[in-house]
């Protein structure tokens, strides 16, 4: 089903066509925008909140800038849906995140408005900037280079890098601070405490009001003129706000704050800024989820909500016949508190992801030993380790994919040392909807090949429980458990805690002519289909291993003896991952059987389900059964 538009944004398939309206429509354009975002990700899901608090400042951007030809960077993506829409992706935006349908982020391949790909944050100032120097080098002087980046994403330290570098250069770039007071739970740190300064000086917004239309005036006066008004400007900021700017420290100029949901001063505060040179960063103050009251109210929560009913805002939830089993995040949540109430050393942390990953059920029991330190990875990482030099157990979770981010800290700071710090990495496999940004597809790889780091994934509940209970025991190490977004397979899952022992997996089935090696969730599918095969007399063998580093070499042993085909199956990369170091035990011990390793090829993969995804790849039950009775029909090589 797809969604009517409004009449006028139904004429709307590109910037032109915004460009046709008069000023006087642009309100008018931004109900219907809202409006139509509010319909379809109702329907068809996705995130909410953080486009409905750009939908003037999207609307003002394409109405002002000559996109694409002026390169717009939207940092993150989750609040592009109105970017999209006007770029001519409103009659199939319904596909949103779908299989094959439009990405949920911004994508070059997907539209020539999309100027850089985006997933993870804080990525817009450097991009833009890069742009922008290109731009300068190849001649271009007219071309405007505009980097969209939350008060969230900047608390990152890539943004602080590229505001360092862009200010000693004299590049035609605009930042645009969208500051709604949130990440994806409320932001955290001083610079939010800082924005918020500034934000609510009534004494510096009435004179910064004074001051913007002199020097409106004045700039069109020539170089000299702006420089006195730029200098009067500082001068009287830096005395209000009884410090000097943090941005215009930093060499930007910096304007604002400005009301984001007023379209058309955002187009007069927009046209103006055209034509002053140089880095300049504009702070506009949004509300997320603005226009949508519940939204407005519960910002977390709407982030992004799933599928929901428009008009009474019920969020949508199947009622399960018989008990469910929990997440994968809530059983880390609630184990970290049981945990931690058994042992004082242990601590929490994560990179804002703290509802998403549940150690905000610890934030909220133990609000003294778990932290949210924002988008920060790779200090989240160095953090923890501090935490470890002195005798503390850090639980540190971050997205897999998110942990790519701050990889040498894991190495450098971590492993290196050999300190005990729990890496907890969720949404490992495929992330879903999110795409190939977010696909949590290469950490047993880019973790197995790191010195002293333990690398295990749980089968179910209980077994997480029982390795975040061994990982706290003293001197493991570096040690990382990963497992998927989404259910377990337990119901009743609050098992007494036990310690595993480091490198031993778990039979789950002995068998013949096959053996099945499995690690993690993903083994459930093994199960299923040993159980579908038995149905017809076959009986192949399922191992879970439990641990990609160290391998359970003498369980591996005991296959190789006893089986002829081996199928191994992980949900991340072949190449280097679990599957690899099967391979890799084989050679060193001149072991020779015939292989199939499903799991995740040497490709990118787009969004759709996790299902969809995993068959692609081919490691949905069905291509594991198929792989099984491939293996059986064959021959024995000779050994
Ligand atoms: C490197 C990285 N870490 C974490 C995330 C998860 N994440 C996506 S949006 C978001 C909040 C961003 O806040 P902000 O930039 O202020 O945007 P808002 O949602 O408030 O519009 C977070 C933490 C991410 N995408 N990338
Ligand atoms: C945009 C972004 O990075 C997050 O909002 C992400 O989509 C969250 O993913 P989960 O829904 O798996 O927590
Ligand atoms: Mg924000």
């Amino acid at each position: 089903m797809t969604i009517e538009p409004g009449p006028l944004l139904a004429n709307i398939d590109s910037p032109d066509d915004l460009k046709k309206l008069s000023q006087d429509q642009l309100v008018q354009v931004c109900q219907e925008l809202r409006q139509f975002i509010i319909d379809n990700v109702s329907i068809y899901g996705g995130h909410f909140g953080a486009s409905l608090g750009v939908v003037e400042l999207t609307v003002a951007l394409h109405y002002i800038f000559k996109t694409p030809y002026d390169q717009l960077v939207w940092d993150v993506g989750h609040q592009a849906y109105g970017h999209k829409i006007l770029t001519g992706r409103r009659d199939v935006f319904h596909t949103n995140r779908k299989y094959k349908g439009l990405s949920g982020f911004p994508k070059r391949k997907e539209s020539i408005y999309d100027t850089f790909g985006v997933g993870h944050s804080s990525t817009s100032i450097s991009a833009a900037l890069g742009m922008a120097v290109a731009s300068q080098y190849k001649g271009e002087t007219e071309k405007q280079h505009i980097a969209v980046i939350g008060d969230g994403s900047m608390t990152a330290g890539m943004a602080f890098e590229a505001l360092n570098h862009a200010g000693v250069t004299n590049s035609n770039l605009l930042v645009i601070l969208n500051d709604n007071c949130m990440s994806i739970d409320p932001n955290v740190g001083a610079l939010k405490e800082y924005l918020t300064d500034i934000t609510t000086s009534a004494t510096y917004n009435k004179v910064r009001d004074e001051i913007w239309n002199i020097l409106g005036k004045i700039s069109k006066f020539g170089p000299n003129a702006q420089q006195i008004a730029s200098k009067v400007e500082s001068g009287i900021k830096a005395t209000l706000l009884k410090q000097s700017n943090l941005f215009e420290s930093l060499k930007f100029r910096y304007f604002g704050p400005v009301d984001g949901h007023d379209v058309n001063h955002l187009t007069s505060v927009l046209n103006d800024l055209k034509n002053i040179p140089g880095p300049k960063l504009l702070h506009c103050v949004t509300v997320k989820g603005k226009g949508y009251a519940l939204a407005e109210k519960d910002q977390t929560k709407w982030h992004s909500p799933g599928l929901f009913d428009k008009i009474t805002g019920e969020i949508y939830k199947t009622v399960p016949e018989k008990p469910e089993p929990p997440k994968y995040q809530d059983v880390f949540g609630h184990t970290m508190v049981e945990l931690a109430e058994q042992n004082d050393k242990i601590m929490g942390i994560t990179p804002a992801m703290p509802s998403g990953c549940s150690l905000n059920i610890m934030m909220k029991a133990m609000p003294d030993r778990a932290f949210d330190v924002g988008i920060a990875e790779q200090h989240a990482v160095t953090f923890s380790a501090g935490l470890a030099t002195q005798g503390l157990v850090p639980f540190c979770n971050i997205y897999s994919s998110f942990m790519q981010r701050a990889y040498d800290q894991v190495m450098h700071d971590v492993c290196l040392q050999n300190l005990n710090v729990v890496f907890c990495l969720d949404r490992a496999g495929f992330a879903g909807a999110d795409g190939p940004t977010h696909h949590g597809t290469y950490d047993m790889a880019y973790m197995r090949c790191l010195p002293n780091m333990i690398v295990s994934a749980p089968m179910n509940e209980e077994e997480l429980r029982n390795l975040m209970f061994t990982a706290s025991q003293p001197d493991m190490g570096p040690f990382t458990i990963r497992y998927p977004r989404g259910e377990g397979v337990m119901p009743e899952w609050r098992t007494p805690l036990k310690k595993i022992e480091v490198g031993k997996g778990r039979v789950i089935q002995e068998g013949e002519e096959v053996a099945i090696l499995t690690i993690g969730h993903i083994g459930n599918y093994a199960v299923e289909v040993c159980e579908k095969l038995s149905l017809e007399g076959l009986n192949p063998g399922h191992y879970d291993m439990r641990f990609a580093k160290p391998l359970d070499e003498e369980m591996l042993h005991d296959i190789m003896r006893r089986y002829d085909k081996i199928v191994t199956v992980e949900d991340g990369c072949l190449q280097g991952g679990f599957g690899s170091a099967v391979l890799e035990f084989m050679a060193d011990h001149n072991y020779h059987a015939q292989v199939r390793r499903l799991g995740i090829p040497d490709k990118y993969f787009e969004h759709g389900s996790q299902l969809q995804l995993q068959h692609e790849a081919g490691f949905a039950p069905q291509d594991i059964e198929k792989a099984v009775r491939e293996l059986m029909a064959q021959h024995v090589y000779a050994r």
